[in-house]
């Protein structure tokens, strides 16, 4: 696997790997092999990408649900909630903080996720959070839809989450900056093929409409709710991401030099989105019926006209692969320094020397000293400070031990504990 990794990185111009925590059994990752990849793209100077689900809770879920006679799309947002999708969020992003490998968590879906996305970064970890058209326009309330085929279309994994303040929310992450860059995992299915799971929710094929709409739905859902200025629209729509993939300024950016991939775009104009006029080779589309305030009046790509005032005119094979160099100044200049910087040092100290009186007693007077040997000895397992003057065991320590065994076990029964020297003078008092 490394080998081929470094052969897409040196010879191909690939530099991001995306790894999955979900499907078990599939294409999930176990921890060690997450972290082996992680190192493997640190060492390569590629973006590490993570699909953040628990399969193997997921896989638990699944199960339980279907015993319960629930068949439906339904299912699979119950099997795939929040907290399955921040678990692995956070864990990916420890993991990959471990071995200081940056990390880009790919369709963030729930506010959870995105919590901890923010959280993290604002702890110094090198994380990327993209929310997807589809999570922002859009939300999981349509699992409920007594429609099977309407309910079936919105299956992606993560699922749309049922709360609807979820899209307004990571909308706002986008706009605080806490969120970096939107995309779509467009991965379309019609009826036909999403009616593989007809009974059983778990076979459903997972994935959505999104790369043709992204733009309307981040404008209408930004923009023209005041969350995002148009240069922020601009920045999470195109510019964030040429440069977290290392293609800025050739990309996501107006200039001399860069390509002539251009949008105009005409905020005044409206038009209400619907698989009846989407180029989705798809009998389904997610936002139907969405009225979309901002349309492409133009679209240049690679200097030639091709959408010209709602018209297509394209033809295949003209578009090109652009290579996306290793090392993005954007994502690893901090790794690089913090390779430097945040190495463990060893603490220089003479060499031990083994003691003659092992035991330290100062404080103890000298009646109480062979009572204390014995409790030092008997708690050499536990955290231990010697006994109170009094000779009753000092409340600091823990009593506490993996084995299971108690501090005062072999004072029993438990209920009746002998104190040596209490406060007050000897006597067989319980406490
Ligand atoms: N989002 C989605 O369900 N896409 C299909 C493949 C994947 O899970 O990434
Ligand atoms: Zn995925």
């Amino acid at each position: 696997m490394r080998q081929d990794m470094e052969i897409l990185t040196k010879e191909h111009g690939i530099n991001s790997f995306k790894m999955f925590m979900a499907y078990k059994d599939v294409f999930m990752l176990r921890d060690d092999e997450l972290i082996d990849v992680f190192k493997t793209c640190k060492a390569l100077g590629a973006i590490a990408q993570v699909h953040a689900e628990n399969g193997d809770v997921i896989h638990e879920n699944q199960k339980k649900i279907l015993s319960m006679g629930i068949t439906g799309p339904e299912g699979h947002m119950y099997s795939r909630t929040e907290e399955v999708e921040a678990e692995a969020t956070h864990r990916a992003i420890v993991l990959a903080n471990q071995v200081n490998c940056p990390l880009y968590i790919v369709h963030v879906m729930s506010k959870s996720a995105a919590k901890i996305i923010a959280r993290k970064r604002e702890e110094g970890c090198v994380v990327f959070g993209e929310p997807i058209a589809a999570g922002l326009g859009t939300d999981g309330t349509h699992y409920f839809n007594k429609c099977w085929q309407h309910a079936a279309a919105h299956v992606l994994s993560p699922p749309l989450r049922p709360d609807p303040s979820t899209p307004g929310y990571l909308m706002d992450m986008l706009a605080s900056g806490e969120l970096q860059l939107t995309g779509t995992d467009n991965c379309t299915f019609n009826a036909n093929q999403k009616a593989m799971g007809a009974n059983d929710f778990t076979k459903i094929p997972n994935g959505v409409n999104g790369v043709e709409d992204r733009m309307s739905v981040v404008w209408e859902k930004g923009v023209m709710t005041g969350k995002l200025d148009p240069c922020k629209f601009v920045a999470v729509t195109s510019t964030n991401a040429a440069k977290i993939f290392n293609i800025y300024p050739q990309k996501g950016r107006i200039q001399v030099g860069s390509d002539a991939d251009i949008v105009i775009w005409d905020p005044n104009q409206t038009r209400i989105i619907s698989a009846k006029t989407h180029h989705h080779n798809v009998d389904f589309n997610i936002f139907e019926g969405m009225e979309c305030h901002g349309v492409p009046m133009y679209v240049i790509s690679q200097g030639r006209i091709v959408v010209e005032e709602g018209e297509l005119h394209v033809s295949q094979g003209v578009g090109r692969f652009i290579a996306t160099p290793v090392y993005s100044p954007y994502v690893y200049a901090c790794i690089n320094e913090r390779d430097q910087v945040r190495q463990p040092h060893r603490v220089q100290r003479e060499a031990f020397k083994e003691s003659t009186n092992n035991m330290v007693t100062d404080g103890i007077e000298p009646e109480f000293q062979k009572d204390t040997c014995c409790v030092l000895s008997q708690q050499s397992e536990f955290h231990s400070r010697p006994p109170t003057r009094s000779g009753a065991r000092n409340l600091q320590d823990s009593t506490f031990s993996i084995s299971g065994a108690q501090i005062d076990d072999e004072d029993s029964p438990r209920s009746g504990i002998r104190v040596h020297n209490p406060p007050g003078g000897r006597s067989t008092g319980l406490w």
